[in-house]
């Protein structure tokens, strides 16, 4: 069922467009990033959502009910924020029990909801300790809880995580995933980190300059972005793009990228005919094998070796191109080496050349996924 449902949804400030056109359908249980640089229109999205900011056009429909000229307090949405809301001059009881003693929920209600939701938070232990000199990472957990214990339609979090350090992070990132999982919410998560959207969401919306870019499954948003933004957007190194031309022949479609041709998967009919057409080619750096050198005709210099934990970054020189390479294998070859590559055909992202806008079909290239 559609519980969130945006339709050309649109933002004005005087001459500037905060929000251009956006739509946007988000299933119940579902979790979905809203994702982009500062300034994209990540808040201002958020807001009109919630009711704080009235939309220029378009429509947001709740459960199939448009929410235009609902007060902010009506829509059934819970807003959590990165500054932890919490009372300091309570305890974590009296802060998860405050929204339902608003409502005027019967007192042994609120203690049974405040029981089950501290239960959920794993907040049992300390319900009767105050939040004052709480760590952040408990905080958010408090807070957390005090909208969750409301039992929201739908649970905003806008940033939630960006106050804590990267350890907290971590394990804050796996609690969110187990309580998403334990209650079944609709959760519309808003963040700059690609990590915690691609570790936290079912999918992804990318927003570029108050344009939604790509919407889809985090698989298919990482490995078949819509356009190189979204590429070089997500990924640590990014996505390496190769500028090239098509080049079309009996033994198949290829990118002649200057010092070497690369081979496509199955692009579309069309595309194969459009020889010389000029292209950009993009790859992940896990979608490279490094090979000793003459195991392929893809020859590359290696500039630089670096070991990451479990995986190590190789940057190569290919051509005038510089690229990286993921491995998770050990590299036994040395800076300033030749080596050869393997690029995993299926897993290749062919843009135009000028829009970088994507022009293989993500359906053709899953297909062929190496
Ligand atoms: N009240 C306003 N008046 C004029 N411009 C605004 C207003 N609110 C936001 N903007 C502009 O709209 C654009 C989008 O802002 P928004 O806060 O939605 O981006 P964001 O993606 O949430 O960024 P951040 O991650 O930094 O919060 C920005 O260029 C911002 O300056």
């Amino acid at each position: 069922m559609t519980k969130l449902q945006i339709k050309n949804l649109r933002k004005t400030y005087g001459a500037f467009t905060a929000v251009e056109g956006l739509d946007l359908a988000i299933e119940q249980g579902e979790t979905v990033a809203l994702l982009g640089p500062s300034g994209c229109g990540k808040s201002t999205t958020l807001n009109m959502i919630v009711g704080l900011t009235e939309p220029s056009a378009g429509d947001i429909r709740i459960d199939g009910r448009s929410m235009l000229g609902v007060p902010p307090g009506k829509r059934g949405i819970g807003l959590v924020f990165q500054d932890y809301a919490v009372f300091g001059n309570m305890t974590v009881r009296e802060n998860l029990a405050f929204g339902l003693k608003v409502r005027r929920m019967a007192k042994r209600d609120i203690a049974e909801e405040v029981e089950k939701t501290a239960d959920l938070m794993g907040l049992t232990d300390s319900l009767d300790n105050p939040t004052t000199g709480m760590g952040g990472s408990q905080l958010q957990r408090v807070a957390l809880g005090r909208t969750l214990v409301t039992n929201p339609s739908i649970l905003l979090l806008d940033e939630p995580l960006s106050n804590l350090e990267a350890a907290m992070r971590n394990e804050m990132r796996q609690e969110l995933r187990r309580i998403q999982k334990q209650t079944g919410q609709t959760v519309i998560y808003v963040t700059h980190d690609q990590i915690e959207a691609l570790s936290l969401a079912h999918r992804i919306a990318v927003m570029e300059q108050g344009r939604l870019v790509h919407y889809g499954d985090t698989h298919e948003v990482y490995h078949f972005p819509k356009e190189t933004f979204v590429g070089g957007f997500l990924g640590d190194p990014p996505m390496n793009f190769l500028s090239g031309s098509i080049q079309s022949s009996a033994a198949g479609t290829f990118v002649d990228i200057g010092c070497a041709s690369i081979q496509v998967n199955k692009v579309s009919p069309e595309l194969s005919l459009q020889n010389g057409r000029k292209v950009t080619l993009g790859v992940r750096p896990e979608s490279i094998d490094l090979l000793a050198p003459g195991a392929s005709d893809v020859r590359a210099e290696i500039l630089l070796i670096e070991q990451l934990g479990a995986d190590t970054i190789v940057t190569l020189l290919l051509g005038a191109h510089e690229i990286k390479l993921r491995s998770t294998r050990d590299v036994s070859h040395q800076i300033g080496e030749t080596c050869s590559l393997r690029f995993h055909t299926g897993m290749i992202s062919l843009f135009d050349a000028e829009t970088g806008v994507q022009v293989i079909t993500p359906t053709a290239n899953k297909e062929n996924a190496a």
